[in-house]
């Protein structure tokens, strides 16, 4: 079965939509779970099909987990941790799988991963994760498609990371939690998922500080037990439902959101001459008047998200002017790009630019989403497209966004999903 998600363009949306916990946060503090002995219960994880990817990995490596999907809580028990071995099937389907090296190498001293391989939006090579690791003592080999790491026990290291790899820096403060004497990672990236699963291995009784800053520092402790802990909210589901409202010229109020996580979509989104404001853990969006066009570079945090580039990209298909896009963490994130389009955008890429002339219409049109965000900026190019639209390969979609079609409905979207054979 695959869905194919249905929708009638043309209505301003309105109300309130509640975000949900991280995916880029419960991702990495699922994984380091398997850094203690002890059961560990988390709160607000979302019923995502990468949540379930990474609980599969988890029981392929003989933790246990237990979902409760009403109370959105996960309780992983990762006692019985028999294999070290993370299969190919599971990490082919998602790249975050390889978050487990670390926590794996950390605990026993070994770990198989499966290499992730690329994606659709770049090669995506995972050399700094591995840097981390060797620096800590680790011994590294890469063959029959599987990385192999080894480690009698891991000691504490300078790592200086060539780029801020959010994952990098994950895998390797997880790494250090538990290795011998001290870990100082420089040019680490300051993303806040990286924030809370330093939050997170602290509250399982690890010595983590720095984090939110280009240098972590990670003293090594010889346990850690079991906690209790709650995921922040996701900036970027909350980013997409800000930029669905500026996009169909709505007055949306977006619920569990920390401002300060989004602050270059809040800054971008005024320049647009949206109406935004906010108080705790509310940003209400609001759009009378046409929309200007801006230019906009992704950067790491805290420069503006490639994960919201293709949403932004497709607001700005529909704004006076041209804007100009530049993606600079992935180098293939342009994929969105032939699909909107379809639609009659007027985009044209050069090189690491997208240069995007606004209309004042789009056509509704069968597309493709090519990845999770790309998916999002179709549907949200859609809300504001003359007609229908119908979007496939939804797959993507269901990674990242729980209830996507339900909440769009709750605000007023003629929009429906129904399962193809
Ligand atoms: C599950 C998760 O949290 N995913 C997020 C995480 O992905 P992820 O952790 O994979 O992203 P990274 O920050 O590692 O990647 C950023 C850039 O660094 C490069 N790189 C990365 C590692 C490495 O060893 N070598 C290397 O060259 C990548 O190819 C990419 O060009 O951060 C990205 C950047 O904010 C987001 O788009 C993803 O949504
Ligand atoms: C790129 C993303 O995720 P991942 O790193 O899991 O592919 C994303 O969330 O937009």
């Amino acid at each position: 079965m695959s869905a194919l998600i249905t929708l009638e363009g043309g209505v301003e949306l309105s109300g309130r939509v509640r975000i949900e916990g991280a995916k880029n946060a419960c991702l990495p503090i699922i994984a380091a779970s398997l850094l203690c002995e002890d059961r560990v219960i988390l709160h607000d994880i979302p019923p995502l099909d990468d949540v379930h990817t990474m609980c599969q990995v988890l029981n392929a490596l003989g933790a246990e987990t237990d979902y409760f999907p009403e109370e959105k809580k996960l309780i992983v028990d990762p006692q019985d941790l028999g294999k070290a071995e993370a299969p190919y099937d599971l990490v082919r389907k998602m790249r975050a799988s390889f978050l487990v090296i670390g926590p794996l190498l950390a605990r026993y001293g070994r770990a198989r991963v499966s290499l992730p391989g690329g994606c659709a939006i770049g090669i995506r090579p995972i050399d700094l994760h591995l840097k981390g690791l060797k620096a800590m003592g680790a011994e590294v080999v890469i063959g029959h498609g599987f990385i192999e790491t080894l480690a009698d026990k891991l000691c504490g290291e300078r790592v200086y990371l060539d780029f801020p790899s959010v994952g990098a820096t994950e895998n390797i403060m997880m790494a250090a939690s538990l290795a011998e004497g001290v870990t100082v990672i420089e040019n680490a990236a300051e993303e806040p998922e990286v924030v809370d699963l330093a939050r997170f291995i602290n509250a399982m009784g690890g010595k983590v500080t720095g984090a939110g800053t280009d240098t972590i520092r990670i003293t090594g402790v010889s346990k850690l037990s079991g906690t209790e802990y709650t995921v922040i909210p996701d900036r970027i589901e909350a980013g997409t439902f800000m930029l669905a409202a500026a996009i169909t010229g709505g007055s949306v109020t977006v619920e569990n959101v920390i401002p300060e996580h989004i602050t270059p979509l809040i800054a971008k989104l005024k320049e647009t001459e949206c109406d935004v404001s906010e108080e705790d853990g509310l940003i209400h969006i609001q759009r009378n008047g046409p929309l200007r066009a801006v230019d906009v570079k992704t950067l790491p945090y805290p420069g503006f998200p490639t994960d919201l580039q293709s949403p932004m990209m497709a607001l700005l298909t529909r704004a006076q002017g041209t804007s100009v896009v530049t993606e600079t963490v992935f180098e293939n994130r342009f994929m969105h790009v032939d699909e909107l389009c379809r639609m009659g955008a007027r985009i044209k890429i050069e090189g690491h630019c997208a240069v995007v002339s606004g209309r004042d219409k789009l056509m509704g049109a069968p597309v493709n989403a090519t990845d999770l965000r790309a998916g999002a900026a179709l549907v949200l190019a859609g809300l504001s497209a003359q007609g229908q639209t119908r979007v496939g390969c939804v797959y993507h979609i269901d990674r990242g966004y729980w209830n996507f079609v339900e909440k769009l409905q709750s605000l007023g979207a003629k929009i429906k999903r129904s399962e193809q054979p």
